[in-house]
């Protein structure tokens, strides 16, 4: 899979010259570096900083403005309780498995996978097809050694493993111990016995406060401050269903191998949604009108479970009414994160949507379809979409007897013929004592069904014998003085249910990536000179200002353009070093900037200006105030290049590169 990645321009990809360029310009950098650094944690520098922010703020605007979806900023720091009560504590973990001999720690599934594919590669070598490297770690490499040889494998075997692969998401622990077992999958850099995979708690435990006595955890998702807030927001939306809220911030899991760079960290920032819907009517979404023509690239379900990887590319209009995706609101948001990758510069070739399969989907789910990104270490989820049904505010409310629920008007009065019991409380009481309320909660718990019996045995012998455990032989007689149970008509003017919940949740720091790889491409002209053709709303900086060299003239002329720029809302950065103009525009190029202004003699004489397009390299030249509403437009992506070209003059007289 990695082999098939190419640039832009159809060429191979070269993973170890675009890590080291973000790494050279400090787009990200390993924290505590001069400590040696923790594997799993990264800083990230001003380019990063920038391209993370644009992102952010095209995240915003794409679905926060677009649905006035309500955002919110919980804390991070999240007691024991509520996590417990999520079903965190008890579920949110993956699988290890340790080696007794020399303690080395590896995630059970990566494990299973990073061996198999190995073994693959092995044998295309031995079968003398070409494979290509997938890893330059150089520490990964040691592990593999021993499972990379090139051993010829039976074609059942190769067809066993390609099936494993294509579901590795789905198996449990125990599952996974049996492949273990099954291949021979031992430590592959001492070929040594690994002891069956165990439960790994992902989430970092502290304490809060200085007594210790509330523990709590750094919270692995944003989604549970939304899940709390929640009967505040539908107050806010003056009780309004359906509606949105939205969460941006950091996140915390204590990944057991973090691997892949940026892919997978201990600390990230994600970008989720709660869209709040009725459960009743089919999760409709008003605006799916509006999408159901996006086409999306398909993996569903079925497919993978027999061993298959190939997509359909569907209408997201036929996908739901075809039923492979489980509801409207669920596809609205598959076909607006599609939107969204590709306004952010994702490559539509390098899209996917896969469906979890039933053993993979998180705790809480109701059916799950990750967004999946190519990359050089193959597709990896940026976007998880859930549909997580009413689990979290249902466990939230039944534990804390919050009203997490909505209750509306009923257009139509419901009316429900049902039994009712009237208790007499005056007598109740002085009866039954202490034991009262249980007598009591445990009547009023009765079911339709034995309400009707029961109805019949207090006509027919003055008394009823109800079930209740903890009191006394845990029969209790009812006589006919104290209760009556009587057939009639309830009206119900409101109705009351629990939302059910479409969550799309983003990781930012694996869209950063993702997105620098899909940019990436080198100029023909000399393979060391990369580029990040980033779209301008992307790029981390707009335009680069140059004057021609450090001449005092060109002087004014930067501060000129630096503030004409800065009044419209553009970042740009000066370049007056005294390197060539090409190799300041190729330094730039390396950054993604998109567009450069050059300073020359011209522009004093006459105050025009060249204008160069990052991708092209073409020039135009005009005027200040020409150049600036041409530089507004590529920005805000009202205007191509192209565009920009067919209306200004070209500039052919100094080749800048
Ligand atoms: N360790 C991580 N590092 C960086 N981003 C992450 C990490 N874990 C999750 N994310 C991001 O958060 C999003 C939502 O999280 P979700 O719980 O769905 O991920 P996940 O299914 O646990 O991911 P994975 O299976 O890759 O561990 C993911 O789509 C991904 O973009």
């Amino acid at each position: 899979m990695a082999g098939d990645m190419t640039t832009k321009d159809g060429r191979p990809f070269d993973r170890a010259q675009l890590e080291s360029l973000m790494k050279r310009r400090l787009f990200y950098t390993p924290s505590f570096d001069i400590y040696g650094g923790v594997s799993g944690l990264y800083d990230y520098g001003p380019p990063g900083c920038a391209l993370t922010n644009n992102i952010v703020d095209i995240w915003r605007k794409h679905f926060v403005l677009k649905e006035n979806m309500l955002e919110v900023d919980c804390t991070m720091l999240t007691p024991y309780e509520v996590l417990k009560t999520s079903g965190h504590v008890d579920k949110f973990a993956d699988w290890m498995c340790k080696d007794p001999k020399t303690g080395e720690i590896f995630r059970a599934d990566h494990l299973v996978e990073e061996v198999l594919e190995s073994r693959l590669k092995g044998d295309k070598e031995a079968r003398g097809e070409k494979v290509e490297e997938k890893e330059e770690d150089p520490k990964k490499k040691k592990k593999k050694v021993k499972n990379i040889a090139a051993v010829k494998l039976e074609d059942a075997v190769v067809q066993e493993y390609e099936e494993i692969l294509a579901k590795i998401d789905n198996y449990n622990g125990e599952e996974l111990g049996l492949l273990m077992k099954k291949y021979d999958i031992k430590n592959p850099a001492t070929n040594g016995e690994l002891l069956p995979p165990v439960a790994f708690n992902l989430m970092f435990q502290t304490s809060i406060g200085p007594s210790s006595n509330l523990p709590g955890y750094l919270r692995p998702e944003t989604a549970q401050g939304q899940f709390l807030n929640f009967a505040k927001l539908l107050e806010f939306n003056q009780q309004s269903m359906p509606f949105a809220s939205a969460s941006i911030g950091k996140s915390f899991r204590n990944e057991i191998s973090p691997r892949a760079g940026l892919l997978r960290v201990r600390e990230f920032l994600m970008a989720e949604i709660e869209h709040f819907v009725d459960p009743e009517g089919g999760k409709k979404h008003p605006f799916f009108e509006e999408v159901k023509d996006v086409e999306l690239e398909l993996l569903n379900r079925d497919v993978q479970l027999a061993g298959k990887t190939h997509v359909e590319t569907t209408k997201i209009g036929k996908a739901v009414k075809t039923g492979l995706v489980d509801n409207e609101t669920l596809g609205y948001f598959l076909a607006r994160i599609q939107l969204f990758l590709l306004r952010i510069g994702a490559d539509p070739k390098k899209i996917r949507f896969r469906q979890h399969m039933a053993n993979e989907m998180a705790h809480y789910a109701a059916d799950c379809w990750d967004a999946e990104l190519l990359t050089s270490y193959g597709w990896i989820e940026c976007v998880g979409c859930a549909d997580r049904s009413a689990y979290d505010l249902s466990v939230h409310m039944k534990k804390t007897g919050a009203p997490l629920m909505v209750r509306e008007p009923r257009k139509e009065p419901l009316k429900i013929e049902e039994w009712q019991v009237d208790i007499d409380k005056k007598k109740f009481g002085p009866k039954f004592k202490k034991d009262g309320k249980t007598v009591e909660a445990a009547i009023e718990s009765l079911t339709q069904d034995l309400r009707e019996k029961l109805s019949l045995d207090l006509e027919k012998e003055g008394k009823i014998v109800v079930d209740v455990p903890s009191v006394g032989s845990g029969k209790v007689e009812v006589p006919k003085e104290l209760i009556a149970i009587e057939k009639r008509t309830r009206v119900e003017n409101v109705r009351e249910y629990t939302p059910n919940v479409i969550e799309p949740s983003f990781g930012i720091g694996r869209l950063v990536y993702a997105l620098c790889e899909h940019s990436y491409w080198a100029r023909a002209e000399d393979e060391a000179r990369g580029v990040l053709s980033f779209p301008p709303t992307v790029a981390p900086t707009k335009v680069l200002i140059v004057p021609l060299s450090s001449h005092g003239d060109f002087k004014p002329f930067v501060r000129t353009l630096s503030n004409a720029l800065q009044d419209i809302g553009i970042s740009s950065r000066v370049d007056d070093s005294g390197a060539s103009i090409g190799k300041r525009y190729a330094r730039n190029d390396e950054l993604g900037t998109p567009l450069g202004i050059t300073i020359d003699f011209q522009s004093v004489k006459d105050n025009t200006f060249t204008l160069r397009d990052r991708d092209s390299t073409k020039q135009v030249r005009s005027s200040l105030d020409k150049i600036c509403k041409a530089i507004s437009s590529l920005v805000n992506g009202t205007e191509q290049w192209s565009d920009v070209a067919a209306r200004l003059p070209a500039f052919e007289g100094q080749d800048v590169d």
